[in-house]
């Protein structure tokens, strides 16, 4: 039967990466994604933004919007201090059946916490649930029509502090023309784009950091 992209990209990282060394973990699917077929990875480019990013907040807790094959998810826990947690949610199964294998292999079990669902549902659930005061990071990586919505209901959910950093992905390609003019425009956030490119490709696309000013 005809395998998946994801379960392609499972197989390049258990071929070519080293269990429990989570950069070469990030360097097999770029390699592969890069070589063999485009899968919508941040990439390393925008990679290396998001490292200095998750490396200037030091934070201690992270929610991850959106997991797909856990190539960020990997990439920040691998720059995460001790005792600190990450908290990703995927709609679909079948990305998250493949996550939980590239998590394992990097050996990030730990850090990490995948739970499937629609974000609009598990957003409100944090607190109680996964036991949550608020996030010192915010990656945004999913339905790019959801990072309007999930920022105002993080917001209601009292998930953000003075200082709470969202980062989002694909502001251009392909593209969250709704979020991008409510971050630039409200008062409450200091926003700054980072140009950059479509994972994998000369396509623009850029990232956009977003503090909350509470
Ligand atoms: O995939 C999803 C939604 S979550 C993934 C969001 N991410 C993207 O869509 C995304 C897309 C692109 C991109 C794609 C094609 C282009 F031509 C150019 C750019 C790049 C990114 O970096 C991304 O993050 C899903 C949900 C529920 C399901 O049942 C299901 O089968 C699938
Ligand atoms: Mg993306």
């Amino acid at each position: 039967t005809q395998s998946t992209r994801p379960q392609r990209i499972l197989g390049a990282v258990q071929q070519n990466a080293t269990r429990g060394d989570p950069r070469s973990v990030v360097r097999a699917i770029d390699q592969y994604c890069r070589n063999q077929e485009w899968a919508m990875n941040v990439g390393d480019e925008k990679g290396c933004i998001l490292d200095s990013v998750v490396s200037e907040v030091n934070p201690a807790t992270v929610l991850e919007l959106g997991t797909y094959c856990g190539y960020s998810t990997v990439r920040i826990a691998s720059l995460l201090p001790p005792h600190a947690k990450l908290i990703t949610l995927e709609f679909n199964p079948e990305f998250a059946v493949i996550a939980r294998q590239v998590i394992a292999w990097a050996g990030l079990e730990d850090k990490i916490q995948l739970v499937e669902g629609a974000s609009g549902d598990l957003i409100p659930k944090m607190k109680e649930q996964f036991g949550v005061e608020t996030f010192d990071l915010v990656f945004l990586d999913h339905w790019k029509d959801r990072y309007l919505p999930d920022t105002k209901l993080m917001e209601e959910c009292g998930l953000l502090r003075k200082g709470s950093v969202l980062l989002a992905d694909n502001v251009i390609c392909p593209g969250t023309p709704e979020y991008l003019e409510f971050v630039r425009s409200s008062p409450r956030y200091e926003s700054q784009y980072f140009k950059s490119h479509l994972e994998y490709t000369k396509v623009e696309d850029g990232l956009e950091k977003s503090v909350f000013l509470g």
